[in-house]
């Protein structure tokens, strides 16, 4: 398989922590897919995001993009940081200017691109994340969806190959998420790789097409959403639940569920149900 970022025998041990962070994380994203990066609080899926751009040096082990080990390089580092794009679960971490219009810009300047150029990327992404009314509008007067949107576009700007977005969807309602997601599988489509941290199953289930699950700054699990959600007891040791869907899916009677893959999603479990003839 074809991995654009790969950790090896990652270990992170924060200074006067009791416990390493990273205990000998291997883990692999494979390209152009979209990987959730499932685990408990404190499993070191933020600390992996913080590896995955350079801005933490390994207490042993190595992290490679492309192929090639980390050499933690001042011009490396600039570059990888213009190839991944890391999204904060708190915007406020990550939005430091005082407009949408300005904080996109700043990355873009500090990429060194032409001022045309800063001002057509903004402009661009403000439009596709749906905030142009907010352009020019104080940061503090926006929403956390809102804010999330801004950060979100901060990252694209630079055009990135490698999108990792740590729990994106937290403290979101239904259809701020169900824009957000939508705007995930659009820049998914024009050819970026993406990775969230999330600790909701039922969205890894729907959202993935390839999974991971960290337990104490391991890997324990990774595979397809069907070949890792069938495990059942496993997760739930983890202190992970099981998707909803697939917990109704095993519950419906053999003879439905006989020759279908189980459903990604409800809309696709209410067309299977609607083609079993009732007699
Ligand atoms: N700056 C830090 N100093 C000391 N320990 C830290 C620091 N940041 C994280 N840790 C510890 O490292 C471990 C992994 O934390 P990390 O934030 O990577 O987990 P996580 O899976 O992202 O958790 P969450 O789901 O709560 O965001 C935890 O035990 C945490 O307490």
């Amino acid at each position: 398989m074809n991995d654009i970022l790969e950790t090896k025998q990652l270990r992170h041990h924060y200074p006067g922590a009791d416990h390493p962070a990273l205990d000998g994380l291997d883990l692999k994203l494979p390209r152009g897919k979209k990987t959730a990066i499932c685990g408990h609080n404190g499993s070191g899926k933020s600390t992996f995001f913080l590896h995955a751009i350079g801005l933490l040096r390994p207490t042993a082990g190595e992290v490679c993009w492309q192929g090639a080990p980390l050499t933690y390089r001042a011009h490396e580092l600039k570059q990888l940081r213009q190839q991944v794009g890391l999204v904060f679960q708190d915007p406020e971490h990550q939005i430091i200017l005082h407009t949408p219009y300005e904080d996109i810009g700043y990355g873009l300047r500090n990429a060194g691109l032409p001022e045309p150029e800063i001002r057509e990327r903004t402009l661009r992404m403000l439009a596709s994340l749906g905030l142009e009314q907010l352009t020019d509008r104080p940061v503090h007067q926006l929403s956390l969806g809102q804010k999330k949107r801004v950060s979100l576009a901060g990252v694209l700007a630079l055009e990135p190959e490698l999108l990792l977005l740590d729990e994106p969807t937290a403290y979101l309602d239904r259809l701020s998420e169900r824009q957000l997601l939508a705007e995930l599988d659009r820049v998914h489509g024009s050819g970026v790789t993406v990775a969230m941290a999330t600790h909701d199953m039922n969205l890894a289930y729907a959202w993935a097409d390839w999974v991971v699950v960290l337990d104490q700054g391991r890997c324990l699990l990774a595979g397809t959403p069907q070949d890792v959600f069938v495990q059942t007891d496993r997760l739930l040791a983890l202190g992970l639940e099981p998707p909803l869907l697939l917990d109704v899916w095993h519950s419906l009677p053999p003879l439905i569920r006989e020759g279908n893959q189980p459903p990604r999603d409800a809309e696709e479990l209410k067309r299977l149900l609607a083609a079993w003839p009732i007699s």
